[in-house]
């Protein structure tokens, strides 16, 4: 007999097996679980706080729990571990006093916030003292937050290199939204996964080919179109006309697509060529009497090197102005885009060459994607979900580890609020903190969500300081 696929929106199997267990372990009497989540450090200093909001939609808000998942629980947790372990009481319980709605607060820092690390993000406890097992049942599928979230900020730490480059060699920031684009779908390890961290890269950005991205930011951010991108050649569709078509290929993308923004992978067989005598000579012409810009796409090579080159090339074919700033800057009909080995580690090596060789930041917007939705994990940003506070027999307790092999791995202790000090966000713990001044939101209560964060608010409240990066 085929059994159903367990885990598809069960949320009593969107968790870790030992979980399932954990019931039978806390103290007698215990009627509260308080638990939170930090990043405990890593890559960078602050972290872009995004995704929760996608994680409630997507699998916590509503009646989640019915009596057909409590029964198919029940036994595939049976087969599971061969023995009886299952909370089947207290599942039936949120049935019957919660409908079906999980008795859960969870308070977080508003979506886009940018907040130092070892600074509390987000708490979790139960609303009724029944339910005390239930606050850390949810932590796997909550602290899969790291990903968005790690993938928002090291996107946002990009933006700033290219800001700062733009602040010293272009007129103006105005590209700014445009210059890193994600290329990342066919990288990601899901198309969920794509969708969840093409999303979280628009925080900062706005243009992708990674339309998941855009799908998730329409169904659990309320925006009808969060990324734009342009007609794009690709290998194939030069390669298919012959390595003596290359000249074909080229001008058929400039006819078919007369106006607007054109981009061309140049490096199909001989890119000094293609800049040189294909576009600089043969396509020249039609090129600067477009109404629009051509977009030439190197694909190989040293990156550092290979821009640089290209855009030499091209000068000298089309000419350069010097900027305000005093750069170089190709004519508005010609740009390039680098979409090969960019990561927030190659950037600067780029970009600081082009600067070099007297060329503005603002001939070029980059394509990541690999590096942009893939190569980041829960470390990055020492991701971590503790419990730091119980009620237990009617008497609150501070709870903590402090592992005497790693004092990176403590936790704080008690109810924890997040405040801001002399401009500086603090996390008070022990219950020090002054609610009133707590910058933490209640997002969710009992399986209702009480705050839907629009994507403008995110990206609003992930906006960098551009006047900061200019005096950095
Ligand atoms: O190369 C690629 O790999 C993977 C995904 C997209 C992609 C290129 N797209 C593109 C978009 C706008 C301007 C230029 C290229």
């Amino acid at each position: 007999m085929a059994y159903p696929a367990g885990g598809s929106d069960n949320i009593l199997l969107i968790t870790d097996s030992y979980k399932v267990t954990h019931h039978f372990q806390y103290p007698d009497n215990t009627t509260v679980v308080y638990s939170y989540f930090e990043s405990r450090g890593g890559k960078f200093p602050s972290t872009v706080f995004f995704g929760l909001q996608y994680i409630l939609k997507r699998w916590l808000i509503g009646p989640v729990v019915t009596k057909e998942k409590i029964q198919e629980a029940k036994e595939l947790y049976s087969l599971h571990f061969g023995h009886d372990h299952f909370n089947e009481e207290g599942w039936n319980y949120i049935l019957e006093h919660h409908k079906g709605y999980l008795p859960l607060r969870i308070k977080s820092v508003p979506e886009g916030s940018l907040v130092p690390f070892k600074n509390v993000l987000f708490t979790v406890e139960n609303t009724d003292p029944k339910c005390f097992w239930l606050t850390n049942y949810f932590e796997t599928l909550l602290v899969q937050v790291w990903y968005p979230m790690t993938v928002a900020t090291n996107s946002r730490y990009q933006k700033e290199i290219i800001a700062k480059y733009l602040d010293e060699t272009a007129d103006n920031m105005d590209g700014l939204p445009f210059k890193l684009h994600d290329f990342g779908f066919r990288g990601s390890s899901s198309v969920e996964s794509a969708g969840i961290g093409g999303c979280a890269h628009l925080v900062n950005f706005m243009g992708t080919d990674t339309i998941a991205g855009i799908s998730t930011a329409r169904r659990y951010y309320g925006c009808p179109m969060a990324g734009f991108s342009i007609p794009a050649a690709e290998h194939s569709t030069i390669t298919t006309w012959g390595k003596d078509g290359e000249y074909e290929a080229f001008k058929n993308m400039l006819t078919r697509f007369p106006k607007g923004l054109v981009a061309c992978v140049s490096d199909s067989y001989n890119i000094w060529n293609a800049c040189e005598k294909i576009w600089g000579e043969q396509l020249k012409d039609i090129i600067e009497g477009r109404d629009g810009t051509l977009v030439v796409r190197p694909d190989s090579g040293d990156p550092p090197e290979v821009v640089v080159k290209v855009l030499d090339i091209l000068g000298k074919k089309f000419g350069t102005k010097i900027n305000s700033k005093g750069f170089k800057m190709l004519p508005q009909c010609i740009r390039i885009i680098q979409g090969d080995g960019i990561s927030y580690e190659t950037l600067d090596t780029i970009l600081t060459n082009m600067k070099k060789n007297g060329w503005s930041a603002d001939n070029i917007a980059f394509g990541s994607g690999g590096a942009l939705l893939q190569r980041l994990d829960r470390d990055t940003q020492k991701c971590a979900f503790k419990c730091s506070y119980a009620l237990i027999n009617g008497k609150e307790v501070n709870v903590f580890k402090q592992p005497i092999t790693d004092p990176g791995k403590k936790s704080k202790k008690g109810r924890l609020t997040l405040e801001l000090q002399d401009g500086e966000y603090v996390t008070m713990t022990e219950g020090t903190g002054d609610p009133k001044k707590d910058l933490l939101i209640t997002v969710f209560e009992n399986g209702k969500l009480l705050r839907d964060y629009t994507f403008d608010e995110v990206r609003k409240n992930a906006e960098i300081d551009l006047v900061k990066n200019r005096i950095n």
